[in-house]
């Protein structure tokens, strides 16, 4: 069984203390958070740092929960999209990570998409990887629900992450500011109440809940602009 990192004791992943030469060549550890609204580039990016990570000789895993595609896929806009593993309600991570290292497979990364619908406990979780198994691990989501509040997992994310990084591609609302809220929108009108985890995608499909980037004088006042631009049939009259 080889361990993800050689400074770490592989008879006991997780819990093992490692000696002071091989605590010297470790490396440390990271929990970074990357996040932006709907459609603004992150699952892009997270198949962007999987391959650059990858291209080294690195060895990561792909973990998703609620991929927009209703298979455990990180999935971007762009085309691009990867197999990965679904992080399931109540799934200990660090007990995953343990599972592939006893398969004798090296983890040196994880890849966290739409880490907005982790638990707190499943973040303290990944905090706890990137300092006791030094693993680099990069998430990405949400920040704020349809209702403009901190997702749960996102919360955890700000309060521990060693790195905060909002994604610099600008999502314009239909008035050409900066779009930083994602309304719920169904029949033409915005959600305000409702379960907080309800998977849909930008794109309008005909009487299905979509999503729509907003800036916060729009999200506040519920104005989609013209029907032309929340993609609805315009009559000719
Ligand atoms: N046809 C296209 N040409 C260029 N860029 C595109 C195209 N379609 C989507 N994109 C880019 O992909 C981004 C969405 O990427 P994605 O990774 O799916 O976003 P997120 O995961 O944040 O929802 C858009 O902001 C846009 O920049
Ligand atoms: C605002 C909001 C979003 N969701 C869902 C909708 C999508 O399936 C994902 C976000 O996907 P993306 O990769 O960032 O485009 O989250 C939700 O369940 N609840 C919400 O309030």
């Amino acid at each position: 069984m080889e361990p993800s990192n050689p400074a770490l004791d592989p008879t006991d992943a997780l819990s093992s203390v490692p000696t002071a030469g091989a605590r010297r060549a470790a490396a440390v550890g990271s929990l970074r958070f990357f996040f932006g609204p709907m459609d603004c580039g992150k699952s892009t990016l997270a198949l962007q740092i999987d391959h650059n990570q990858a291209r080294q000789g690195r060895s990561g895993l792909l973990l998703v929960r609620h991929d927009r595609s209703g298979t455990p896929t990180i999935s971007s806009r762009m085309g691009l999209a990867r197999r990965a593993l679904e992080v399931q309600e109540g799934m200990d991570l660090c007990a995953l990570v343990r599972e592939h290292w006893a398969r004798g497979a090296r983890v040196d990364y994880l890849i966290v998409d739409e880490a907005q619908f982790l638990s707190a406990e499943q973040v303290d979780q990944l905090a706890e990887l990137a300092d006791e198994a030094r693993l680099d691990v990069y998430c990405f989501g949400l920040a704020t629900d349809f209702r403009s509040t901190l997702f749960p997992g996102s919360q955890r994310l700000f309060e521990l992450a060693d790195e905060l990084n909002a994604i610099q591609v600008e999502v314009l609302c239909w008035c050409g500011l900066s779009g930083r809220f994602n309304a719920r929108v169904h029949d033409g009108e915005v959600v305000r109440a409702g379960s907080t985890v309800l998977v849909a995608d930008t794109a309008p499909v005909a009487d299905e809940v979509r999503y729509q980037v907003l800036c916060r004088k729009h999200y506040r006042t519920g104005d989609l602009g013209p029907a032309a631009v929340r993609g609805e049939q315009l009559s000719l009259t």
